[in-house]
């Protein structure tokens, strides 16, 4: 755990970067700095390997004052990722990597040996390893950056704006890869964006930082975007914050409904409601409305049923051509389908469990009406096995199309629907 105490940084110039910052980074987390361009970022982030000394207060690393440990020790045990991952372009993939392990004196073929593991667990092929940064593409460079950092297995990580320079497909993949470093090594994790989005995505702790170096809010994602403390935080976290904030609900819970599946759009009788055509797998392909003939209609997002969040829910609902939202097992089968309006009931739900867990009337909402319980485990509840393994788990609400036909009983998971009386299927998780 790293511990600002009342640290302050002002520059020869009179440049006061940081301002009596309290502040506390804990272990095995990410911690992400976000904020606008001169707020103390990258300041704050170099106080804690002293690159930069802060001129008051005090930093610790679990309990010890930081210049009461040598810098060598202390860059030992932080890796240093920044921008386009900082390479040196002389040197070899292999080469770079190697960099603190050769300046701690490890043997030529143990510095070797680690490198091209790490190569393997940054998602690089080895035979890369002889090229030159320029040889690589700006994703792979940032891989790279981010072997070098961890070469000397460092217990700290961190990384200044280390995913700006790529594009957003390469970013995203690079986020999945800190992620799953953080999860598979348990590092702690210290991390600068002006992306709030990313900030977000990355951040177990989010510490939205303003100009003159001090805090305007800190907190988990959803408290910040839940409750901004300020219009500063209001601002800084965007107009779409109710619609991100949904990325931290877990999709699990929310009622899924049978849906009849077919192999065939054709095989929809004209005045039967939609259908949802999957392969032989069971995998959903697209649409089948008796109002569009044989014509395959676009399937819209899917959502994972276990594993996604209200987000991919709604926008899986929104895009969909009738409004329901394809739910997919792990497998990719058909789980079965939530509508727009129970994806809208469960919003609502979130936002008054919100409420409640910060105190507010929630007994007063107005929009509380006869609702169901706004209790997180009444959702849970609702999507729990039904006692009649062939009775239909939940009805999809007040559907905006024809509600989904719910004539015929789901197969276990993992038969394959296949000959003619698999032609019509209904599926539920
Ligand atoms: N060596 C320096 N001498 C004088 N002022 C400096 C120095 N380094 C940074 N500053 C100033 O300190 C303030 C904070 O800079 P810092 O780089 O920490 O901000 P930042 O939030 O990381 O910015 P950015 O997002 O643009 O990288 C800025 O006003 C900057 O101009």
């Amino acid at each position: 755990m790293i511990t600002f105490e009342a640290v302050s940084k002002t520059y020869r110039d009179g440049t006061t970067a940081v301002s009596e910052l309290d502040l506390v980074l804990p272990s095995d987390q990410v911690s992400v700095l976000v904020g606008p361009s001169g707020c103390g970022k990258t300041t704050t982030l170099q106080m804690i390997n002293r690159m930069i000394e802060p001129t008051a207060g005090s930093i610790s690393w679990d309990g010890t004052p930081l210049p009461q440990i040598r810098r060598t020790t202390l860059r030992r045990q932080m890796g240093y990722v920044i921008q386009s991952g900082g390479l040196f372009p002389h040197r070899t993939v292999l080469d770079n990597i190697c960099t603190v392990p050769t300046l701690l004196g490890w043997s030529r073929a143990r510095s070797r040996s680690r490198a091209l593991e790490l190569l393997s667990l940054v998602g690089l092929d080895r035979s890369l390893a002889q090229r030159f940064p320029a040889q690589l593409s700006g994703g792979q460079q940032q891989r790279v950056g981010v072997a070098r950092a961890l070469a000397a297995d460092p217990v700290l990580l961190l990384m200044d704006e280390p995913f700006s320079a790529v594009d957003p497909v390469v970013r995203a993949d690079l986020q999945e890869l800190v992620k799953g470093l953080q999860r598979e090594l348990g590092k702690t994790i210290v991390m600068i964006t002006h992306d709030i989005d990313e900030a977000m995505i990355m951040g177990d702790q989010v510490v939205i930082m303003r100009v003159g170096g001090r805090i305007a809010q800190m907190g988990t994602p959803d408290e910040i975007l839940d409750r901004p403390l300020d219009d500063f935080v209001a601002g800084f976290v965007g107009r779409d914050r109710g619609y991100r904030a949904l990325t931290f609900a877990p999709a699990a819970g929310l009622p899924v409904a049978r849906i009849r599946s077919v192999r065939s759009a054709a095989s929809v009788a004209t005045g039967s409601s939609p259908a949802v055509v999957v392969d032989g797998e069971g995998r959903p392909l697209g649409w089948a409305d008796a109002a569009h003939g044989s014509t395959l209609l676009p399937l819209g997002a899917t959502f994972a049923a276990e594993t996604d969040t209200l987000r991919a829910v709604v926008d899986a609902a929104l895009s969909s051509p009738v409004g329901l939202a394809v739910a997919v097992q792990s497998s990719g089968r058909l789980a079965g389908v939530v509508s727009a309006a129970d994806a809208l009931e469960a919003v609502r739900r979130r936002r008054l469990q919100v409420a409640e867990r910060h105190g507010s009337a929630v007994a007063a909402a107005p929009d509380d009406g006869d609702a169901p319980s706004a209790d997180p485990a009444t959702l849970h509840e609702e999507a729990g096995p039904p006692a009649d393994p062939a009775a239909p788990r939940q009805e999809v609400g007040h559907p905006p199309t024809p509600s989904p036909d719910r004539r015929t009983t789901p197969p276990p998971d993992g038969a394959a629907p296949a000959g003619p009386a698999d032609d019509e299927r209904e599926a539920a998780s």
